[in-house]
């Protein structure tokens, strides 16, 4: 059977000067993750906050440490160099780091968890780099990139250079209210029917209008940033959201 729902709220689409208060708002409406989208204007056209900004948000959802299910901050990390925040991340209370598999095979040696040689980052070095710091570890890919390039990375053995979610990107990444991309979707349905139990999220155009074609791939985490932020009622539009994941579960 596949994984349950999750559904992150984007709070890029949320009132930044009110950010506290929406996290804590966003969860006691029914959301269970809460996703954060970090962007540095070089690997993304957009900025938009750092660590220290999810230092201070992080005290306004009230969950056990170390434990991942409610209130988990995802963070992802739209950055060119996606080695260099690891630890900042860890400090501000991220519990689970999504890097762009673009970043990382772009990124230098200096950038790299060993530091030692001139070799590229590798996904799984990264991987495990997160693993070591306690944090849960996504791998993102953007539109252009194929799928196949994450075979290698999932059929590892070595569990520690496992991802624990991968990223499906359903708009280019660097902006929220884009339209979703079901040209997408065939990604999201190979990696379903490969590995049944994989946390396989999507982000970017989600609504109530999009999620039975995500689901029906075989999507279980839901990014929703413009559609549950800019609803009447959030905790509905939540609901439905997860509704249509869960009614889909052991049919896939
Ligand atoms: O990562 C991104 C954009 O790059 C997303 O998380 C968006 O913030 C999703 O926004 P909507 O498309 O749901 O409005």
């Amino acid at each position: 059977m596949s994984p349950a729902a999750i559904i992150a709220p984007s709070i890029l689409s949320a009132d930044f000067a009110e950010l506290g208060k929406a996290c804590a708002d966003t969860i006691a409406q029914g959301a269970d993750w809460l996703h954060v989208d970090i962007m540095d204007g070089h690997f993304v056209p957009n900025m938009t906050f750092g660590a220290p900004v999810v230092t201070k948000i992080r005290p306004h959802v009230d969950r056990p440490a170390g434990a991942y299910g409610k209130g988990t901050f995802d963070c992802h990390m739209m950055i060119a160099e996606p080695k260099r925040w690891v630890k900042d991340f860890k400090s501000a209370g991220c519990d689970l780091y999504c890097f762009h598999y673009e970043a990382a095979i772009s990124s230098t040696a200096a950038d790299s968890p060993s530091g030692t040689s001139d070799a590229k980052t590798s996904p799984k070095e990264l991987i495990k780099y997160i693993h070591s710091l306690d944090m849960q570890a996504g791998i993102a890919i953007k539109p252009s990139t194929p799928v196949d390039v994450l075979w290698e990375i999932l059929e590892n053995s070595v569990q520690e250079e496992r991802p624990d979610m991968v990223l499906i990107m359903t708009v280019e990444p660097g902006f929220g209210g884009q339209s979703f991309m079901a040209s997408e979707l065939p990604k999201v349905a190979a990696l379903r029917k490969k590995y049944p139990e994989l946390n396989i999220e999507v982000d970017g155009g989600l609504s109530e209008k999009t999620i039975d074609q995500a689901a029906d791939a075989g999507a279980n985490v839901i990014v929703a940033g413009s559609a549950v932020f800019g609803a009447s009622d959030p905790g509905e539009v939540i609901r439905k959201l997860r509704e249509a994941v869960d009614v889909r579960r052991g049919k896939l």
